[in-house]
């Protein structure tokens, strides 16, 4: 693979928290991981595996101990999660993280709109600009076009997300960050969800990467799959190798690494 076409890289990152204290935990050892333009990842493990630490270090919520992070072509290492906003979109397992609830959809809408820019609502939303919300409501399914003057603490968990998911890709980051955002709904919302999440990711070709405890969303959803366990990534099944996937092959797997009881 030629670096261009690499959206992430990610070389030898390392981190400890509470280093030297009986607290000391190596969440993140030694990660080695390049991910593809348009690669959509799923990332699953244990509890406390450090799936989360890896999405925090990849938004720059942390810097590392070690290792060198790289998104599309700029070295983002050193870089505040701020200035990394820009290029990455995350989505959380609370809805209520994603939107600002006293705004209208339209509203939350627009401040998407304008990442990267001045965050400032002072000149309104434009003509175009609603109906282009329109229409990327529209393709939700779910009504909400209608509904673009309701406040977002008004609709429900499923409405909420969806319109978050739709926050965080509309501007076609250069990565989407999906940290279990399904796991605070409904089974049936949470399919919808992940049915809306699959149809942003592929139609606009997003680079993603996802975090589920859904071992069977984990192997449908997406062209690769990694598994973490204790700050390492165990195991890398590429798009061929996840076609014959299946739960028990994974745990049976597992097992010979004698680590089969890290998923549940
Ligand atoms: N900011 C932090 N300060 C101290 N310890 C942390 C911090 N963030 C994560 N950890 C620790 O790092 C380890 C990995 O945590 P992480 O949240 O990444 O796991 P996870 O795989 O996402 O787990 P879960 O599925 O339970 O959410 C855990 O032991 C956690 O307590």
């Amino acid at each position: 693979m030629t670096n261009q076409e690499a959206m992430l890289t990610m070389s030898h990152v390392s981190k400890t928290f509470y280093p030297g204290s009986p607290n000391q935990v190596n969440a993140l050892q030694d990660v080695n991981l390049t991910v593809r333009k348009g690669d959509f990842i799923t990332l699953v493990g244990g509890n406390g595996a450090g799936k989360s630490t890896l999405l925090n270090a990849i938004s720059g919520n942390f810097l590392p101990d070690t290792g060198d992070i790289i998104v599309n072509g700029q070295d983002v290492t050193f870089l505040k999660e701020d200035k990394r906003a820009p290029y990455i979109s995350r989505v959380f397992q609370d809805p209520k993280m994603g939107t600002a609830p006293r705004m209208t959809v339209q509203e939350n809408l627009s401040l998407a709109y304008r990442r990267g820019q001045k965050r400032t609502l002072r000149f309104g939303t434009s003509h175009e600009e609603k109906v282009f919300f329109k229409e990327e409501l529209k393709k939700l399914g779910l009504g909400l076009e209608n509904r673009m003057g309701a406040e977002i603490g008004l609709l429900s968990g499923g409405q909420r997300q969806a319109i978050a998911l739709l926050m965080a890709t509309m501007k076609r980051p250069d990565i989407l960050l999906l940290d279990e955002h399904t796991a605070a709904l409904d089974p049936k919302t949470a399919k919808l969800v992940l049915e809306l999440t699959n149809q942003q990711v592929i139609d606009n070709n997003l680079t993603s990467i996802m975090i589920t405890h859904n071992l069977q969303d984990a192997i449908q959803y997406g062209n690769r799959m990694l598994v973490l366990h204790h700050g390492q990534i165990m195991k890398d099944y590429d798009e061929e190798m996840k076609k014959s996937l299946t739960p028990e092959k994974i745990f049976a797997e597992l097992q010979e690494l004698s680590i089969q009881d890290m998923l549940v």
